[in-house]
């Protein structure tokens, strides 16, 4: 068997070029492959992690594209030595394919070294560079809490997406006018986009994409919440959302969140805010429109 180990939150372009690296190795040696993903990296400790950029179930369900997948949890594994880890988990394994500064076990005391002394083949495969940068989740995340979203698909592989369960709350936006489904994100410490209100695009249950606006923060004309809140305006849509899994692409980022005078004054900042949403949305249909139409 041929293996990879590592916490690969996001799934970026620089995790894609290990797992294929892993494919193109288990099929050249014939062998199956399989990715240890580690559950949590070991900054998550520290208070100033900002969060992970997808839980641990999201994240099993993007690598299980790559390959049969196997959860380590971090907690179980970090204070191993480097001999033990390798006797409780790498057992018959052939090789390891990992990037590189590849580290694992109590204080990060193994290395590939190690493991090649343990008699395994070790396949380490380059940084992946964007625009002069090291790819990497730290990388992302700091895009993320910054709103700077537009900017992420280059080092990503794709648009940075939220996903969860849309929960009632105290049904005030139909009132206002724009009813918005809340995404609850679940129990992980996730990263969280800077406050303020982005263009999405809304999977929904039955598979139809819509584009929407998103509000994130802490709504500060009507609560003194101070938990972030994530709540969608659905385009061109009407229905029962309650309970239904929602995966949101979240586009670009339209303006900061404001705390108004007036209930007047936030609803009519919501309508301009789906205007522009409106126009971006033509925008980007147009301009597919016209690739399509150069012949590409
Ligand atoms: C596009 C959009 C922009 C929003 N912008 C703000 C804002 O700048 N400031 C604010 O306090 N609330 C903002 N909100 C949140 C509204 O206050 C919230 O949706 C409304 O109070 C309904 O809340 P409910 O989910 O409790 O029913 C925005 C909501 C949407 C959909
Ligand atoms: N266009 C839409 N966008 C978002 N949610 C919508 C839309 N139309 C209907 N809904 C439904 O309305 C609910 C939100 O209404 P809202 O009054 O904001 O209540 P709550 O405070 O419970 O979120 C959503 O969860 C969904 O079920």
């Amino acid at each position: 068997m041929v293996v990879s180990i590592g916490v690969f939150d996001g799934v970026h372009i620089g995790h894609r070029r290990v797992l294929e690296k892993l494919r193109e190795v288990a099929s050249s040696k014939k062998m199956p492959a399989l990715v240890f993903t580690i559950s949590h990296p070991p900054e998550y400790l520290s208070p100033d992690f900002p969060g992970l950029l997808l839980s641990v179930e999201e994240r099993v369900a993007i690598l299980s594209r790559f390959s049969e997948v196997v959860v380590l949890d971090f907690f179980q594994i970090k204070d191993l030595s480097p001999k033990e880890f390798v006797e409780k988990y790498l057992p018959g394994v052939f090789g390891v394919v990992v990037g590189r500064d590849f580290r694992f076990g109590k204080n990060a005391e193994g290395d590939t070294s190690f493991l090649r002394k343990n008699g395994l083949e070790v396949y380490e495969v380059p940084d992946t560079i964007v625009n002069g940068k090291k790819v990497s989740s730290s990388l992302i995340r700091k895009l993320v809490q910054e709103g700077r979203v537009e900017e992420i698909p280059p080092y990503l592989g794709r648009y940075y997406e939220i996903s969860g369960i849309v929960y009632r709350d105290r049904q005030f936006g139909r009132k206002l006018g724009f009813p918005t489904a809340n995404i609850d994100r679940g129990r992980e410490k996730l990263v969280n986009l800077k406050n303020g209100v982005y263009l999405v695009k809304v999977n929904l249950p039955n598979q139809e994409e819509k584009f929407g606006v998103m509000n994130v923060g802490f709504r500060p004309t009507v609560s003194d919440s101070t938990h972030v809140k994530y709540e969608v305006y659905i385009l061109d849509f009407e229905g029962d959302l309650y309970g239904a899994h929602l995966k949101v692409e979240v586009l670009k980022f339209i303006r900061p969140e404001k705390k108004f005078n007036s209930i007047e004054e936030l609803k009519n900042t919501i309508t301009q805010d789906v205007e522009t949403a409106k126009r971006l949305m033509d925008d980007i249909i147009n301009s597919k429109l016209s690739r399509r139409g150069d012949g590409e």
